[in-house]
């Protein structure tokens, strides 16, 4: 059978990825897949570096619309990012009967609900494995290996680039800049890398995962984002010295009024697997209901560990094109028809554990005024540590950090007696909140 054809819209880090991945395992695809599978045409707007990359036997062009036109073509693999143009070319595959495969997390987080009906519409297939956690298979264990389960949780490091500078930050003590010029030369980081470190490409994933485990719409715009940027070494070293680590999580849940979806850096047990997921690595738990809990582990960006999950997507095409339409893997896990309106929560709601360092003059009575504070709003403490007090010179003027582990509460309760602590005249700075979750 003639090799299936393939248009590639962006040959970048990811894009370049999959055209070597592809030309060196190409038997063993195609074993797999029952077909070949070919790059016919690659459109790139820097085409001189488009044609150093795949040579003269593949068509190279800047237009990525007469891609999209060529009838030769049955899967458009867009790999340009962004909501942008990205968006459009997308759109015009679809309308044009092209299966299409992404990468691009952001177009589909923000997006997703316009495009997935689209080619709902059209018979077509979306594929976006690469989209979360780049090579890790989390989008075929959700969709289909986990399809038996009631799912409880996800929670997930999904942010190479962020992990790689908590990581860095912690081990070897470096300057968050230079650890993130760093993963932007590696390739981890998005065009833009506030993206990264302000927990939004983190949170664009987690709002896919949240679609797929709970059966709901794509809801960007619901999700509660916060990144790493107001982290200080500081809190990582008194977070390590309670026994615990601080990862940037994306973390999914069911409760009983709704669903949770949120993206901040939260204290993690130092035990736990998931809080010795070091440098660019992405790792994600699931706990479900028949198999209890799962854990995935791999590398989420980078040229060709980006390009596994792509090509996957590629095959899979290659494998379902022919299928009755009917019968396909829904594209979110559930049948379009059957999507629920459970209700994402805000973050008032969310209910989780708390760390809280508070700079306080060393006087008799702060604990017990903080503390009391703390009762009177219901917040139960599981730990307390104070450091030895430092002199910062001037009469009586020492001061100390004072660091409060606390049990469950809601954060609406939490934000109104930190507003209260806030208040005392013996806390002399902005309290740090982050978010604690014993995973468990
Ligand atoms: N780099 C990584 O590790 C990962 C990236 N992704 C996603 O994959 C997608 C691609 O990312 P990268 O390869 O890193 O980006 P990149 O910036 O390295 O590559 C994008 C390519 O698209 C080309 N391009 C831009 N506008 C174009 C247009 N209008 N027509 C044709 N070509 C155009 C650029 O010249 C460039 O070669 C993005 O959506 C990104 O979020 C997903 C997982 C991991
Ligand atoms: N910028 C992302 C790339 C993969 O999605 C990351 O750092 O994880
Ligand atoms: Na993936």
């Amino acid at each position: 059978m003639k090799p299936i054809q393939v248009g590639l819209l962006g040959i970048g880090t990811v894009g370049s990825g999959v055209f070597h991945v592809l030309a060196r395992n190409q038997q063993e695809i195609r074993r797999r897949a029952g077909r070949g599978i070919e790059i016919a045409t690659v459109a790139d707007l820097n085409v001189e570096r488009a044609r150093e990359i795949v040579g003269s036997d593949i068509q190279v062009v800047a237009d990525a619309r007469a891609v999209i036109a060529d009838p030769a073509i049955d899967i458009v693999v867009e790999l340009i990012g962004g909501y942008g143009i990205a968006k459009q070319l997308v759109l015009e595959a679809i309308a044009a009967g092209k299966h299409v495969v992404t990468a691009n997390k952001a177009l589909l987080a923000v997006h997703g609900t316009e495009i997935f009906a689209a080619a709902q519409a059209k018979g077509v297939i979306v594929a976006f494995e690469a989209a979360v956690a780049g090579g890790i298979p989390i989008i075929k264990a959700l969709r289909e290996g986990l399809t038996a389960n009631r799912i409880q949780w996800i929670a997930g490091i999904i942010n190479g680039t962020t992990n790689f500078i908590l990581s860095e930050m912690r081990s070897k003590g470096l300057d968050f800049d230079v650890v993130l010029k760093e993963a932007q030369r590696l390739g981890y980081a998005e065009a833009d890398p506030t993206f990264d470190i302000e927990g939004v490409d983190a949170a664009h994933k987690a709002t896919i995962m949240s679609a797929i485990a709970f059966g709901i719409p794509v809801q960007f715009d619901k999700a509660y984002v916060e990144g790493i940027t107001k982290l200080s070494a500081q809190d990582i070293r008194y977070a390590e010295q309670l026994g615990y680590r601080i990862k940037l999580l994306g973390i999914t849940k069911r409760v009983d009024k709704g669903v949770e979806l949120r993206v901040h850096p939260s204290l993690v047990p130092s035990k736990r697997l998931i809080a010795n997921v070091e440098g660019a690595m992405n790792a994600v738990v699931v706990q479900a209901d028949a198999v209890g809990t799962t854990l995935y582990y791999g590398k989420g960006a980078g040229s060709e560990p980006t390009a596994s999950a792509v090509i996957a997507d590629l095959v899979d095409i290659t494998r379902l094109a022919t299928a009755d339409p009917e019968h396909r893997v829904p594209h979110l896990a559930f049948q379009h028809d059957a999507l629920s309106d459970l209700q994402v929560l805000p973050m008032g709601e969310v209910v989780t554990s708390y760390y809280l360092r508070l700079r306080v003059a060393d006087q008799a009575g702060v604990l017990a005024k903080v503390t009391g504070l703390l009762a009177e709003a219901d917040i139960s403490i599981d730990a307390v540590l104070q450091r030895e007090a430092d002199d910062v010179g001037g009469e009586g003027s020492t001061q100390t950090d004072l660091i409060i582990l606390t049990h469950d509460c809601q954060e609406a309760r939490m934000d109104a007696a930190i507003a209260k602590m806030q208040a005392l005249p013996t806390v002399l700075a902005p309290i740090t909140r982050i978010r604690k979750e014993e995973l468990n």
